[in-house]
């Protein structure tokens, strides 16, 4: 039966293909991605993973829908996905020196239509980031798009001090999840 990634996330589509999985199409929900008042990071990141397999499923019917959400959280506070310099340094600010939860949820719509959903949750520690390395990270534009401004997968590593959980699942898509949900659903893994 065909797959569908319900992502406009490259990082997404590239962390399957490290698991052998192409999908047959990728299909973006484009949902509104607000978080609720006083919504948890949790529940939020949970929330909009259903929420975009649900939008994408109502328009593949028989197919297996995954879909993801990614929220950098510190206590209870959602940060935002950077979508300026001026927010990105803001969150940077936030991360510099302390230790922040990456949530990664992940949900699959399998083919009769039943929902399944896992939660990957990862502390990841930054060192006290000087104004110099800030800078040179805001100019490197590395954080354009990305939950909490900062990009793993790129220079912002050399950040982390310390990380428990989950790599992929920081980068976006969690993949002993992931490849437990498409299992369970007959899409084989490697
Ligand atoms: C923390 C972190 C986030 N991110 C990215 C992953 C996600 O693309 C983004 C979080 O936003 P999401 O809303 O999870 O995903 P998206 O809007 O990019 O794509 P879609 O909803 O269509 O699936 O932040 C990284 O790439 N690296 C990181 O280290």
């Amino acid at each position: 039966m065909p797959l569908i990634l319900a992502s406009a996330s490259p990082r997404r589509r590239d962390l399957l293909a490290r698991i052998g999985i192409t999908p047959d199409a990728i299909d973006p929900a484009d949902i509104d991605e607000t978080p609720l008042k006083a919504e948890l990071p949790a529940a939020h990141a949970r929330r909009l993973a259903a929420a975009k397999a649900a939008a994408v499923a109502a328009r593949h019917p028989g197919a297996t829908i995954l879909a993801a959400d990614t929220v950098v959280a510190v206590g209870r506070r959602i940060l935002p996905k950077a979508e300026d310099a001026a927010t990105a340094a803001a969150c940077l600010a936030l991360l510099s020196g302390r230790r922040h939860r990456v949530l990664s949820a992940v949900t699959l719509v399998d083919a009769a239509g039943a929902a399944r959903h896992r939660l990957s949750t990862s502390v990841v520690a930054f060192k006290r980031l000087t104004d110099a390395e800030v800078a040179a990270y805001l100019a490197g534009g590395e954080w354009r798009g990305k939950a909490g401004g900062y990009a793993i997968q790129g220079s912002a590593e050399a950040f982390v001090r310390f990380l428990s959980g989950s790599h992929s699942g920081v980068v976006g898509l969690p993949l002993f999840e992931t490849r437990a949900l498409l299992a369970a659903a007959g899409h084989a893994a490697g």
